[in-house]
């Protein structure tokens, strides 16, 4: 296990320890004296001090200056497999980068990959391995957990997914009335959505993929609210469309709702019957598969070593993909994965590009305080990325507490956001030039897959898109000092307005193209960032508790809802706002019949 020193008590640790106690309202010397002597945090290390002090000196520089330094340049890029990775706007030095190498020895890293990899139980408050690697393995490989082998369950249901979607798309598994299943909405939220919806939006516009895709529809159904479900039917035909029901636990409000809601369109339509041909499911919970009425054969499993946010290469994005391209286009979203996977496992940290980014995102975090990361890439298909890893992000290191429980004293997790470029230019690159400083992801793609070229411009539109992903980050960098606004004769009382202060980080990541293979090798890389942060940080990056609270307040009220609807009953046990709010919304809807019939929208 990491920080787990047997030397006496560190000052930072007691005092961690004591406001845990203090939180639990428990008397300090109930503290029991093993475990005040076993756990540690890394903010006790040397390593971190040593950063700490080292922000001292990098106060003092400016990017204006480090970005003559070639050497330096030139050692903070990195390129693997067709990435090429550029951190030399970032605000450190190469020994900002030594001291990391050094952070990272004392959050042992290393080890921690490997535990990871070696399906060892790291989401200890779940008791489970972590092993989203294992869904891209190839075939041979062998990756335990719990003493077995998971490699060949992941390819019997990814060899039933192919054997399925060629059915499917090849019109040999048809509807209920005999009609070829064209269309398929995937009902799923958080994990069991944002990965999928990224990569569906990246392939849509590569070549090959769309030339799989024609004549095919998929859209997600996420919501519940039921504005999202009449988006979704809108135009579509029960008789040709296929609903896959995606949820890890099968047990989510939001996601059965909406799946019984969908069950209903269909059986509304052509009889309960139907069902069998109309809706398949995504589930570690066959059970409850079974118990909603789809024949487990119709179901496509993954297993609980796989994080909801982590989901996208097991059946959860698998499935509907594959219906839409066919397997062998996410195959390939697989195997680039799979590469990272392989190079975040065996490359030295100095070459290893999701290691590079962790550690970067950590000195941003917890040396320079800069809680937020901007995540920009100039590429319209990759409008669901920046959605995909806030909930990747966010949702795994957003902790306050160490992996053993000790509240944190310092900040864990990022504030992720991001649009494309140049859509974000004209929205909150403002705020990032001249307002609060951001470290921003710059990802660009050297060929478009969709190029336009216009006889007479200046620049094809992919080059006239890639010409701001390289002006971006030198305008964040150096600025525009008072200096050279006086030299342009620019008005005296406009120069504070004008001027840029410029030392804003920035990294820029190229991807040689935006096909399925780079679009697996990009989630992968930031998978895996996320992961080296939360190693470093100390935390469980693979729990999610924070989510339950508001889930089961919302039990009460839609318990409340269904008494005030039905039987009349005030509104009771809710604080003063709560109850105003409620009774407010009951009174003003009062005209809904307390037993409607069954409705479903029409657009
Ligand atoms: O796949 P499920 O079990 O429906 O869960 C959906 C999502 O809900 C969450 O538990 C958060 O509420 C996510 O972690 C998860 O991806």
């Amino acid at each position: 296990m990491p920080f787990r020193p047997s030397h006496s008590l560190l000052d930072c640790e007691l005092l961690n320890l004591a406001s845990a106690f203090c939180q639990l309202q428990l008397p300090f010397f109930f503290i029991p004296l093993v475990e005040m002597a076993s756990t540690t945090l890394i903010c006790d290390t040397q390593p971190w001090k040593d950063l700490k002090a080292h922000t001292e000196d990098i106060k003092k520089t400016h990017l204006r200056d480090l970005m003559n330094d070639k050497e330096r340049c030139e050692s903070m890029m990195v390129e693997f497999d067709g990435m090429f990775l550029d951190y030399s706007r970032q605000c450190a030095t190469l020994e900002t980068i030594d001291k990391l190498y050094k952070l990272a020895e004392a959050a042992s890293l290393k080890q921690q990959i490997n535990r990871m990899y070696s399906g060892e139980h790291i989401n200890s408050t779940e008791n489970r391995s972590v092993l989203h690697v294992a869904l891209r393995a190839p075939r041979d490989a062998v990756i335990n957990s719990d003493g077995k082998n998971v490699v060949p369950d992941v390819w019997n249901v990814l060899d039933k997914i192919k054997d399925f979607s060629e059915k499917v798309r090849n019109g040999s598994w048809v509807g209920a009335t005999g009609k070829p299943l064209k269309d398929v909405i995937a009902i799923g939220i958080g994990g069991s959505f944002l990965g999928p919806l990224f990569v569906h939006a990246a392939l849509q516009t590569d070549p090959e993929a769309v030339e799989f895709a024609k004549g095919r529809q998929l859209r997600f159904l996420a919501n519940v609210d039921p504005i999202d479900v009449a988006r979704n039917i809108a135009g579509l035909n029960p008789e040709t469309t296929l609903v896959v029901v995606v949820s890890k636990t099968f047990t989510t409000a939001e996601t059965m709702l909406n799946a019984r809601t969908l069950r209903e369109w269909i059986s509304s339509a052509l009889g309960p019957s139907a069902v069998a041909k109309h809706m398949v499911a995504v589930s570690t919970n066959l059970t409850l598969v079974e118990k909603f009425g789809i024949d487990p054969n119709n179901a496509f499993a993954f297993w609980d070593w796989v994080g909801g946010r982590y989901s996208v290469c097991s059946a959860v994005g698998v499935l509907p993909l594959s219906l839409q391209y066919g397997f062998s286009i996410v195959e390939k979203f697989l195997k680039g994965a799979s590469s990272i996977d392989e190079h975040f496992r065996s490359a030295p940290f100095e070459k290893n590009i999701p290691v590079l980014l962790g550690l970067l995102s950590v000195w941003n975090v917890s040396f320079l305080g800069y809680p937020a990361r901007a995540i920009l890439p100039y590429s319209q298909a990759l409008e669901k990325f920046a959605p995909h890893i806030q909930q990747v992000s966010m949702e795994s290191n957003g902790k306050g507490v160490s992996i053993d429980g000790v509240p944190l004293p310092y900040e864990a997790g990022e504030i992720d956001f991001g649009e494309p470029g140049t859509n974000g230019q004209h929205s909150f690159y403002q705020l990032i030039h001249q307002g609060r400083v951001i470290p921003c992801d710059f990802i660009g793609i050297v060929k478009s897959q969709q190029p336009v070229y216009l006889k007479g411009e200046v620049v094809s539109n992919h080059d006239e898109l890639m010409s701001n992903f390289f002006a971006q980050p030198d305008a964040l960098a150096y600025g525009k000092t008072a200096e050279q606004l006086l030299k342009e004769n620019v008005s005296q009382h406009l120069i504070p307005h004008k001027t840029f202060s410029g030392n804003r980080p920035s990294l820029s990541l190229l991807l040689p193209s935006l096909n399925a293979y780079n679009i697996g090798q990009l989630l992968a890389s930031y998978e895996h960032r996320v992961t080296v942060e939360g190693f470093v940080w100390g935390i469980n990056s693979f729990d999610q508790w924070g989510v339950e609270l508001g889930k089961s307040l919302a039990t009460q009220v839609r318990k409340q809802l269904n008494a005030s609807r039905t039987k009349s009953e005030p509104v009771e046990g809710f604080n003063f706002s709560t109850t105003t709010l409620l009774t407010r919304y009951l009174q003003a809807s009062s005209d809904i019949p307390a037993e409607p019939p069954t409705l479903l929208p029409r657009i």
